[in-house]
């Protein structure tokens, strides 16, 4: 139930209770008049539904109590705190699919008595994600908090409003357009590699910054048109304001928490603390960038003085945006927030797990570099030479090392919903508010889906017996792998992001040889939405030549 839907329910009651005190035991009116007897039997009935909550329905009532589950949580929070403290995010809910003997569904204590429920086994995935998606939606606090930064974008909008932009968006993510962005991918990995020659010579390096510097200023051409050069120019105010504001910080994990307990209206007022002030200057500055920058890409596309050639080579997804005419300038603000945060964090911590995976296993790196150097050309050649889509698709080891980076290292680990509407999940009718908890993470390295080496990096799961490329890692349903979800709210940026992360992985395993400098132990994932290295991604380059 919401907490506004609780408050109302109590006061509703108060009343009548006031009302049936008065009629049949005035003498039992407590003193100080109406107000004073309201105000008890609100906080009474407070206190008895939370009691119900957290002591009755969990365990005799919820018609879901009898799905298996994990023992123990704590009696207000439930799992909730095992949940959310999970280190990595992620792997507890793992934990749980290994230990609890369950068929598809895993049913846990969430705070306050609410039901949280896991799927677990393909058909339940399919069922939640694709079947009946529009049953369950991101809840409205998640939502009102991301919105600061995502802007309303598709990844938080709902229902009809979700329809109807991702089908005005889809063509801008079609294979042919994520084809001839190819070259563009592989321009900025080149120059990546060239600017991090001057960092080869250290003992090590936070790679991380790198990976978010040349990701920013792919999305910014490939998306808006707008090269952020930040790979040059990493002070500048605005890729500073970007990186601050998704770099994982304890106080931010507090905003985040009590903007979830009370609301992110409110936690965006609280005086005093600098993290709500600086969220709202960087998002006002995002937001304005956003939208000047949506304003002059309509002005450029319909002026008249501009060639329909120049027009027609504008192929970024803004301006696919703006000659669909199906957005205003404010609308495609919102989208261009979404794509900024969706289209670069993400590919860009991926990338800095794929140059972890590969320090650790040398031999693997080598065998890829081998493969790079023989298909693709020298980063130092890019004058004249750049690579095409079908050369970098076909390249078996590439291929299956991305993909199994993408397994074991889904930047999304758990995503949420709440059902919407009464909806059946496998035998249970789930009660509108019940929690759904979808875990990539869990998902990804599950032994029962994956087999014994779940855990392991294993690249050539990916590579069929006669030496091609496939895209199942061996196991027999899509739902086996979450990392980009399915079905209506997969992400749309799939193709986008695994082109992306080619051809930075290829560029960059070409020139270098990679190597862990700290302790294995101290490379974990972090973050609430989206996760990171916690300690940073410490490496060393050493530059190979002869390529
Ligand atoms: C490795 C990189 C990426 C990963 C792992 C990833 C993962 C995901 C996941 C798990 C979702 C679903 C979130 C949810 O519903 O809770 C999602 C949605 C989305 N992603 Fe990505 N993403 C990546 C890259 C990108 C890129 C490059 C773009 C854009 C250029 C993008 C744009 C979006 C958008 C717009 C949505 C919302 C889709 C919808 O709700 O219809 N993502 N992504």
């Amino acid at each position: 139930m919401k907490t506004r839907d609780i408050l109302v329910a109590a006061a509703v009651f108060s009343a009548l209770e006031a009302v049936a005190l008065n009629a049949f035991a005035p003498h039992l009116r407590p003193t100080g008049g109406v107000g004073r007897m309201l105000e008890r039997f609100f906080i009474a009935n407070i206190i008895l539904y939370f009691l119900y909550a957290i002591l009755i329905r969990p365990y005799f009532v919820s018609p879901l109590r009898h799905i298996p589950g994990p023992k123990g949580g704590n009696l207000v929070f439930g799992h909730s705190l095992d949940v959310r403290r999970s280190k990595p995010p992620g792997d507890v809910l793992r934990k749980w699919m290994e230990e609890v003997p369950n068929d598809g569904l895993i049913r846990f204590r969430d705070a306050f008595g609410k039901d949280g429920i896991m799927p677990t086994n393909q058909a339940m995935l399919k069922a939640v994600v694709t079947d009946n998606n529009y049953d369950y939606e991101k809840q409205p606090k998640v939502r009102d908090i991301l919105r600061t930064i995502l802007g309303d974008g598709l990844i938080l909008v709902e229902g009809h409003e979700h329809k109807f932009q991702r089908k005005h968006l889809l063509p801008s993510f079609q294979v042919s357009v994520i084809r001839d962005l190819y070259p563009t991918f592989w321009t900025k990995a080149c120059e990546m590699t060239q600017m991090m020659k001057e960092d080869a010579a250290k003992s090590e390096v936070e790679f991380g910054i790198w990976c978010t510097r040349v990701t920013l200023d792919i999305i910014g051409i490939a998306g808006f048109g707008r090269d952020f050069d930040s790979l040059k120019n990493p002070d500048d105010k605005f890729v500073q304001d970007y990186q601050q504001v998704l770099e994982p910080h304890p106080q931010k994990a507090a905003f985040f928490l009590i903007s979830l307990l009370t609301s992110p209206t409110l936690a965006l007022r609280i005086p005093f603390w600098e993290i709500p002030k600086e969220l709202k200057r960087i998002s006002k500055g995002l937001y304005d960038f956003a939208y000047n920058l949506s304003k002059e890409r309509r002005a450029e596309l319909n002026d008249s003085k501009k060639s329909s050639d120049e027009k027609e080579k504008r192929k970024d997804i803004l301006s696919l945006l703006v000659k669909s005419n199906d957005f205003s300038d404010n609308d495609l603000a919102h989208q261009v927030l979404t794509m900024m945060a969706a289209g670069h964090e993400t590919t860009s911590n991926t990338l800095g797990w794929c140059a972890y995976l590969l320090a650790l296993n040398p031999e693997i790196q080598s065998q890829l570099r081998d493969e790079i150097r023989n298909e693709l050309p020298s980063p130092d050649n890019i004058a004249t030479e750049t690579i095409s889509a079908a050369t970098v698709d076909s390249m078996p080891l590439l291929n299956a090392v991305c993909n199994e980076t993408l397994r074991l290292y889904p930047v999304v680990p758990i995503t949420t919903r709440d059902v919407v509407k009464e909806t059946m999940l496998g035998p249970y009718k789930l009660p509108v508010g019940t929690g759904i908890f979808i875990s990539p993470w869990a998902v990804n390295r599950s032994t029962e889906i994956w087999g014994k080496d779940a855990m392991d990096f294993v690249p050539h799961r990916w590579i069929d017996p006669d030496g091609r490329v496939n895209n199942s890692g061996g196991v027999t349903s899509n739902y086996s792998i979450m990392t980009f979800l399915h079905g209506p709210r997969s992400c749309i940026g799939q193709g986008f992001a695994r082109s992306e992360l080619k051809c930075l992985v290829a560029a960059l395993v070409g020139r270098y040889d990679i190597k862990l400098t700290r302790q294995e132990d101290t490379y974990f994932p972090a973050g609430l939405i989206t996760t990171k290295a916690a300690n940073g991604m410490w490496l060393k380059f050493d530059e190979v030549t002869g390529w």
